[in-house]
This record gives C-alpha cells, structure tokens and sequence, in this order.
C-alpha cells in the first residue's frame, strides 16, 4: 500500500514524529539547527552521523561549537552541546562517512525518516539511494547564501534526488585554457589547475576543470604540442629545490617561449589579437625596487607587481616543497602562498593575452567559487525540514511542499507541489527483488545463468554491477567465483544492479532495442538462513512470480528539445561561443538567481519539462568568514 495514503491530523502525526528514531545525516550548517528543532520537537531517538572535525571557520554559524571544539568530532559535539537542550531524547553520535557498507539497507529502515543535512552531490545521491532502497521517506536540505530549498522524496509517490539530472562543475576545453583564453575566468582556471599542480603538485596529471577534447587534426596537435610542453614543465618543477634560477627559468618559459610558440600557430590569430610576450629583464628591472611581496589584496595589481608577487610566492612554496617532496602542495584560497600564486600567474597571463585583471581579493572569490553561509537562511531551512516531516507523518500528499527560499522582493518563500517519479530516472525508476543466498556456495555463474536468464527471463546481452561491473557477455572472469570472493558478503545486504534485456522470441521484432532494455534491477542479496532452508540450491527464489517491465517510451517535451541542441555543440562552438563573465560564475556555482542551494535539486520542474539542477559539488564552496 502506498506510504503516503491514509492521512491523519495534524495532532496525531505530531504523536508519530515523536515517537519515531530520526536519522540526521550532516552535522554542520544546517545540521545542527535541524538537530536543536529535532530535539525541540521531542523526537524520541536521534542518530546523528558526520565524518568531519570541526573547523575554526564553522563557528559562525554552527552554533553548537565554540573554540575549544576546534578538531573535535562534530557529530560528538553537537550530541553532547545539544542534549542539553532536552535530555529525555535519545542521541546516538557516530562519526562516520555515510558511505560506509556498515549503513546499509537493513540499518536505514530502522529510521522512520531521514534527513539529510550534506554539501555534497555524492552522499546525498548515497543517502537518496538508500532511502528508496529501504523505503524510507528522506527530507532533503541544502542553501546557498541567501537561497535555500526543502524536498521531500518518497518511493514511488515524489520524485527522488536524481529524477532531475544534476549540472556537472563546469569544465573547459583545455584549448582554451591552455592556448586561447579570452576571459578572466579562463587565465584563473589555467593558474589554479595547470601551472599551479604542475609545479607543485603531486606530480599527478591535475587538470581539474579542464576537458580535454580535440575533434579535429589541428587540435589534436595542438593538444600534442601542449603535452609536450607540460613535459618541459615538470622537468623545471624538479630544478625548483635545487637551481637558484629556477624562477627565472620558469617565467622565461611560461610568459616567453610558450607565448612565442602560440603566436606561431597559423590561423589561431585571424580573428583575435595575438598574445604579448613578457620580457624578464624588463620586468625584474621594474619590479626591482619592490621590496615587500605583501600588497594590498583589494586593489588591482600593476604589471610589476605582479611579476614580484609570482617571484615571491615561487620562492615560498619551493620552500614548502623541499618538504612535502613526495605528496606535493595542493591549492587553498585560505593558503597565502598558493594564493598568491595564483593571483599573479593568472594576472600576468591575462596582461599577455589582453584580459582584464583582477585583484586577489576577486580571484580569490572566482578560484574558491565562494559563496557566503548565511546561518539565518539554515535556521529557516532546518525548520521547513521539520515541517514538511511533518506532513510525511500526516501521510498528506495533497500538502506535501517542494519549498524554495529565495531573495526576493514579492516573498520570500515558494513552495511547489511535489512532483510524481521520472520514470526514466535510472535511481528511483527500478524494480527491488531480495534473494537469500548462501555466499559462499553460490557463483556468480548461477547467478546470472539460474536467476537471471532461465527465472527472470533476461537475454545473453544482461550486465551485473556492484560498484563497478562484475559481469557482462564480454566480461566473464568472475564466472566462477562465488559471492564471497566477490565480496558479497552476508552482513552487508550487498545490492547488485542488473542491466539487461529481455529475451524474445525468434519471430519478434527486435530491432528497436529500446523495446527491449529493461529498468534496473536492484538485487538485494540476503543471507540464507541454513537452518530453514532445506533446499540443496544455494539460493531461495521468491514465490511469486518477478516480471520486471520494459523501459517506457521516452516522452518527447520542450526541454528534450532544448537540451539536444546544447549537447549537440560542437568543440569549435566551445571555443568561440564561451559564456560572459557573469555567465560562467552562474554556471559553476547556482543556475540562476532564483535557482538555490549548494546541492539539493532544482524541484520546480513538473514530469514534462525537466531542467537540469544547479551544481553542487566540489565546486560549490562557501565563505569561512
Ligand atoms: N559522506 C558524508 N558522511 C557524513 N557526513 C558528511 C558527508 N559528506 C559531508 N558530510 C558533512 O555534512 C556537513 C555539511 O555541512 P555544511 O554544508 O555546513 O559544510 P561545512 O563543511 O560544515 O562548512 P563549509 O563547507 O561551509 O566550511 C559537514 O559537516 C560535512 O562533514
Ligand atoms: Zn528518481
């Protein structure tokens, strides 16, 4: 029967909260105003699960620490802060990462409700998972400054996280980067994600933020020629601890020679101005009467200055690398040095190639996509969590809100009606099946030959995967290992996606293979209980008979429309049709102005027109002030 039938008043769902166990996913921004108003509520039982310390610039709005918790464990001190506030519920603290296989399917029904307070697309896809998985209703939080949102995902009744395709950090063609920047984002990205990690790195390929896509035989040279120079750098990188010239060697090479070879490249200039070499001499004699490298980080930088802060900033980070030879520096806007680094390389690069600088107050904001944490739009958020749980318990789905805050003149808050499933959603859009094995009899052979092909009826065209792919038609070399081997052990309720077809008969149509694929199969493997089962299989089917359906027609809407024509540019269109500067910020850290929060979905699309939701990830960073 459906979760969210039979509804109830508002007094007796208020009783069922109270009596239920709450899982609190995150113990940080919005985490511990949710924990304060969970336990104001007077829920019964709290488990609260973080993996972090707690960090000096949390104190600003994680009201639940104070100085002296710095580097203690957040779940612990919010549990041991908060208690206070009502002894009689009960707190479970666990400082964890939720990924953990200990957090399984099994654990998560424990929990009447879940909510998650995270800053990451990961362990929200995670936890969404796991809560469809389990069928438990899951409250999901997230804000941005002043932006903010609420959605509540059920099974089957709402969709979940990922029916709504979430907007990847934004990356750019490394010719762009490296050989034709024409913004200052471009120089920013190039100084924080090339020259910085190839200097200072771990010596690992580092090119975060940069797709390296070539289309065409000029561009593949291109991105030939720019291998070949990246070689030249790490050669220079292993001089830094050891030649006093080092910097001059580097310079010479990044804003001389490098530019020199680009301003050779035939046709690569006819429709813009070429890049300007930079002269050491020139500027070392410049800069020469600069004594402090500590300039003002608000203003513009001259050229000079510039030149004297990269000099400097060499110098500090090979210091700091005669000691971390082995695991490298990595970049951090809170990170003088690195910072320092950055700002001027990236400056220096945008003089050369005719770009407007910025200070180092701006690229900071620019490289660490800063947004600030606002604890008033948390507070609000933590308590439309609370009500919109409430709902849940109310089992309302007429009321049931997809709630928006926004920074807006007319109001503040918009709440939208819960939309039903994606049903092309590959997360919520799957069939559960559980079967009880015994693991270390059973192969994965029986596995895909007994279940899947002779019971439910798939083709030889069928992929099993764990996290990765354990078995598909080209891949059988676990065939004969048993499930333990594989690591399906019997504690973890290990789940097992199944992709495939189904089989069809001689005289069927089978050339459109869109009607034969399947949805998911999420196998659930259990362990068999040996004491009652008395069959010789190692495995226990379930008596009914499983049919698991084929994927419906896709349908067809305005935004599919929008979105082949997006995805069907071209590289040369990448190169030239790059966003304005204001673009590019709203396209790595929100969508929009009214688009909000540092993860949770964009949730006003209805089942027909679907957008694609704000970034969240990695790139989304808020302010430590
Ligand atoms: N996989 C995970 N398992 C458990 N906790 C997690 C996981 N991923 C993130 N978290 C926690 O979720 C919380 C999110 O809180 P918040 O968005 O306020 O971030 P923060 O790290 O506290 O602050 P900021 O990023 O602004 O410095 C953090 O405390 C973080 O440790
Ligand atoms: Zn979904």
């Amino acid at each position: 029967m459906s979760k969210i039938s039979n509804k109830v008043g508002f007094g007796e769902a208020i009783k069922r909260f109270q009596e239920s166990k709450v899982l609190l996913v995150g113990a940080g921004g919005i985490g511990c105003e949710l924990l304060k108003n969970l336990l104001m509520s007077n829920v019964k039982e709290i488990c609260i699960i973080d993996l972090d310390t707690i960090d000096l610039s949390n104190l600003n709005r994680q009201f639940l620490f104070r100085k002296h918790h710095v580097k203690q464990a957040k779940a612990i001190v919010a549990m041991k802060t908060a208690q206070s506030f009502n002894p009689n519920v009960k707190i479970e603290a666990i400082q964890a990462n939720i990924k953990e296989p200990r957090f399984n399917i099994s654990w998560f029904r424990q929990f009447g409700i879940v909510f998650n307070a995270l800053d990451n697309l990961d362990a929200r896809r995670h936890v969404n998972k796991l809560c469809l998985l389990a069928n438990v209703p899951l409250v999901e939080s997230g804000t941005t400054g002043f932006l903010g949102q609420v959605q509540v995902i059920i099974h089957g009744e709402t969709e979940c996280y990922d029916c709504n395709p979430k907007q990847q950090p934004k990356v750019y063609p490394v010719c762009t980067i490296r050989s034709t920047p024409s913004q200052p984002i471009h120089c920013i990205v190039w100084a924080k994600s090339y020259f910085f990690p190839q200097l200072f790195g771990d010596n690992e390929e580092n090119d975060e933020g940069i797709q390296n896509i070539a289309q065409n035989e000029a561009q593949k040279k291109e991105i030939e020629e720019l291998a070949r120079e990246t070689r030249e750098l790490a050669e220079l990188r292993n001089s830094l601890v050891t030649d006093s010239n080092a910097f001059e060697k580097i310079f010479d090479k990044i804003y001389h020679r490098d530019i020199a070879r680009l301003r050779d490249v035939p046709d690569m200039w006819a429709y813009r101005a070429p890049p300007t070499v930079l002269d050491i001499d020139d500027l070392g004699q410049k800069a020469g009467h600069l004594s402090s490298p500590w300039l003002d980080e608000q203003k513009i930088w001259t050229l000079e200055e510039n030149f004297s802060v990269l000099k400097s900033s060499i110098q500090r980070l090979s210091q700091r690398l005669k000691h971390f030879a082995s695991e490298g520096l990595s970049f951090d806007k809170d990170d003088k040095d690195t910072m320092d680094f950055v700002a001027a390389s990236a400056n220096l690069r945008a003089y050369s190639f005719g770009i407007e600088q910025h200070s180092e107050f701006d690229i900071k904001q620019m490289a660490g996509n800063i947004i600030p944490a606002i604890a008033t739009t948390n507070a609000v958020i933590a308590g439309l969590c609370v009500t919109e749980a409430l709902k849940v318990y109310q089992n309302d789905s007429d009321e049931l809100k997809n709630v928006f805050m926004a920074k807006r003149a007319d109001r503040v808050f918009h709440g939208e009606k819960v939309c039903k499933p994606n049903p092309y959603c590959a997360t919520c859009s799957f069939k559960h099946m559980k079967l009880p094995v015994d693991h270390n009899r059973m192969l994965l052979k029986d596995l895909v030959k007994r279940i899947l092909q002779d019971v439910l009826h798939y083709s030889e065209e069928v992929s099993v995967l764990k996290e990765d792919l354990i078995y598909d038609v080209d891949f059988e070399d676990n065939f004969d290992s048993t499930l333990a081997d594989l690591g399906i052990s019997g504690e973890n309720n290990t789940v097992l996606t199944i992709l495939g077809e189904e089989r069809r008969s001689d005289n069927e149509e089978t050339t459109n293979s869109q009607n034969v694929s399947r949805i998911p199969l999420l196998l659930e493997i259990l362990p068999m209980d040996k004491h009652i089962d008395t069959s010789n299989t190692p495995y226990r089917l379930p008596s009914e008979t499983i049919i698991i359906p084929l994927t419906p027609e896709p349908l067809q809407s305005s935004s599919d429309t929008e979105t082949e024509m997006a995805d069907t540019k071209g590289v040369d269109d990448i190169f030239e049709v790059m966003p304005s500067e204001n673009e590019i910020i709203d396209i790595e850290v929100i969508e929009s102005e009214d688009v909000p929060n540092s993860g949770s979905p964009k949730l006003r699309a209805s089942s027909l027109k679907r957008k694609p939701s704000i970034d969240d990830e990695t790139e989304t960073k808020k302010s430590k002030n």
